[in-house]
C-alpha cells in the first residue's frame, strides 16, 4: 500500500486531515513515526510557499510522498495579519492560548470583527514535484472564546450559519465548510488522480536492473 506522510506537528490538523483521509487505499504516517528530523524553518511570505517548503522537505528527508498545511487567520481590521504568522503572533513558542489572547486584545474596540481561515495543502515527492490545493472560510471574531473542541483560534472563530464557533461544533461539522475541510475535500474527490500521479513520480529507488548480464 503507498505511504503518505503527514508532514505536521499540529495534532489538531493531524486529526481533521486523518479523519478525512481514511478509508483510502493510503497508509498514513505522521512525522512522528520516522524519530527526529530536523525542523523546517516557515518562513515564505504565503501559505503556498511554506506548505511546499514543509510538504518537499519531509518527502525529501524521508523517501516518501509527503502532504502539508500551512494554514492561518486573515483578519481584516488588523491588514490581513496574523497571515502566515498565525503560528506565532503572541511569539516564537506562543501557545494556542497565548495567540488567542493576543488577537482578543489587538481586536479590542474594532468594529469590523471578519475575517477568514487560509489553508494551502501540498502534496510533494522526494524530486520535489508537487500539487497543490486551497481552501477558504469566513468568519467574524468574538470578543471572548467560546467551545472547548478544535485547536488554534477556534474558539474565537464564529460561523454564522452554524450560529457557533469552531470550537462548539464537532470536527465533522467543521470540516465541511472550514478551509481545511475544503482544500481535503478537493483532495478526496481526486484521490485516484493522486494516487496515479505518485505512482509516475516517485522516484524508483531500487537499482536499474543489470545490464551488462554479469549479475
Ligand atoms: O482550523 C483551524 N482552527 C483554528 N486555528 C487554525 C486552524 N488552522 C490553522 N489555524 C491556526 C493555528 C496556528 O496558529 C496557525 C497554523 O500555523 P501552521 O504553521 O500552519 O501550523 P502549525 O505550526 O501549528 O503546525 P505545522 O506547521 O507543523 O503543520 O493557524
Ligand atoms: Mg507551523
Amino acid at each position: 500500500m503507498n505511504i503518505l506522510v503527514l508532514a505536521t506537528r499540529n495534532k489538531g490538523k493531524t486529526r481533521e486531515m486523518r479523519d478525512m483521509l481514511k478509508g483510502f487505499p493510503v497508509e498514513i504516517k505522521n512525522l512522528d513515526d520516522f524519530g527526529p528530523i530536523p525542523e523546517i524553518e516557515e518562513d515564505g511570505d504565503t501559505f503556498d510557499d511554506n506548505a511546499y517548503k514543509k510538504a518537499s522537505f519531509a518527502a525529501r528527508v524521508l523517501g516518501y510522498p509527503a502532504m502539508a498545511d500551512d494554514s492561518g487567520l486573515v483578519v481584516d481590521a488588523l491588514d490581513g495579519k496574523p497571515g502566515v504568522h498565525s503560528a506565532r503572533f503572541a511569539g516564537e513558542n506562543a501557545t494556542d492560548q497565548m495567540n488567542v489572547a493576543k488577537l482578543i486584545e489587538d481586536m479590542q474596540d474594532i468594529e469590523n470583527r471578519r475575517a477568514a481561515f487560509e489553508c494551502v495543502i501540498s502534496i510533494a515527492v522526494p524530486t520535489g514535484a508537487a500539487l497543490t490545493y486551497e481552501g477558504r472560510c469566513e468568519g467574524e471574531l468574538l470578543e471572548s472564546p467560546r467551545g472547548e473542541n478544535g485547536f488554534g483560534y477556534d474558539p474565537l472563530f464564529y460561523y454564522p450559519d452554524f450560529g457557533k464557533t469552531f470550537a462548539e461544533v464537532s470536527m465533522e461539522e467543521k470540516s465541511l465548510v472550514s478551509h481545511r475541510g475544503k482544500a481535503l475535500q478537493q483532495v478526496v474527490e481526486e484521490f485516484d488522480k493522486i494516487l496515479e500521479w505518485l505512482d509516475i513520480n516517485m522516484p524508483r529507488i531500487e537499482p536499474v536492473a543489470c545490464q551488462s548480464g554479469s549479475c
